[in-house]
């Protein structure tokens, strides 16, 4: 499916993960694995395709999206994060502070099973393709773990066990702000807090990746997706696999994309370097053990109350050893 990216950032084709798609081809699971492999422990970037995501399903999502954000801001604060939500971060629409250097609002929306979620009456249609691109993204992102398990060199299913409730997993459906000159042309580099984030985003462009000292633009491609390696990965594999980190270069437009954050259950797990990467090879943790849902306050807290000096920004490294 969707042509596939010019880019310098590996391609993985998935068909041969997804049933019906190319049972039994073990050159085609092996490729997928050792692109995988290469790509995390380098930079955490790659593209996927034929992941399972219909094209025409992105491009709907994309179309709907544009549609409610194109919303008087009073209709869009209809969707306000309720009070007392039992949602692990707030759902529903939220737009980023006046003072952030980030220049954005989006809709969060968390797994439809759960119950967390606020969903905007306009336009009509939103709500279903909002649920059934996150349950699409669920599946493709649990086929990417296993990819990542196996490039690990961990035991089979160990990630599926260790990361296995999927309620803290979010998608947030983005609309940045176009530029308004000199200065504001840029959304802050960062790495995402999860284990693996899959992108997809209309044709304006901005998106980049830090690849070997350089910025890559991950350009719009008809199809496909963007996934990266997130801190969680980057714990576990004691560094060995890279958290990526990406930015937003803002445009003379509106840009709008799609971003699933696949995440581990942040009130009961504590997160530390595996032994395969530590112990079992001679080599010191590079972080202490720490509770994510620690980790998720502390990043929540980086959004709603951007520190202003940019030293004050929490990062993984604030439990690096
Ligand atoms: O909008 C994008 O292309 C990337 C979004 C992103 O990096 C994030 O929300 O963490
Ligand atoms: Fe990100």
């Amino acid at each position: 499916m969707g042509s596939e990216p010019k880019t310098a950032i590996p391609i993985v084709d998935l068909s041969p993960f997804l049933c019906g798609g190319g049972g039994g081809d073990e050159a085609g699971v092996k490729l997928a694995t050792e692109t995988i492999g290469e790509a995390c422990r380098h930079y955490g970037f790659f593209w996927i395709v034929n992941h399972g995501v219909p094209r025409e399903h992105m491009a709907r999502a994309i179309e709907l999206s544009q549609a409610f954000f194109a919303l008087p801001d009073e209709e869009k604060r209809k969707v306000k994060p309720a009070e007392g939500s039992k949602a692990p971060l707030p759902a529903g629409y939220s737009r980023q502070p006046e003072h952030s250097a980030d220049k954005n609002e989006y809709l969060m929306v968390f797994s439809p099973e759960f119950g967390f979620n606020l969903y905007p009456n306009e336009p009509a249609e939103f709500r279903a393709i909002l649920e059934e691109c996150f349950c699409m993204l669920s599946k493709t992102a649990l086929i990417v773990q296993d990819i990542v398990n196996e490039c690990m060199g961990l035991p089979a299913n160990f990630l599926k066990e260790y990361n296995s409730n999927r309620s803290f997993d979010f998608m947030t459906a983005l609309r940045y702000f176009p530029t308004t000159g000199a200065g504001d042309n840029r959304l802050s580099e960062h790495q995402d807090g999860n284990c693996l984030t899959f992108v997809f985003q209309d044709d304006i462009g901005g998106l980049e990746v830090l690849k070997d000292g350089e910025w890559i633009p991950v350009d719009p491609t008809d199809g496909s997706i963007i996934v990266n390696v997130g801190d969680i990965f980057q714990v576990l594999s004691n560094n060995k696999f890279k958290s990526a980190m990406h930015r937003v270069t803002r445009k003379s437009t509106h840009r709008h994309s799609f971003a699933y954050f696949f995440n581990l259950h942040g009130k009961k797990c504590w997160i530390e370097p595996l032994p395969q990467f530590t112990t079992d090879i001679g080599e010191k943790p590079r972080y202490r053990k720490f509770l994510y849902n620690e980790y998720i306050q502390l990043r929540m807290r980086n959004k709603t109350h951007p520190p202003s000096r940019p030293e004050d920004v929490i990062h993984i490294t604030h439990y690096a050893v």
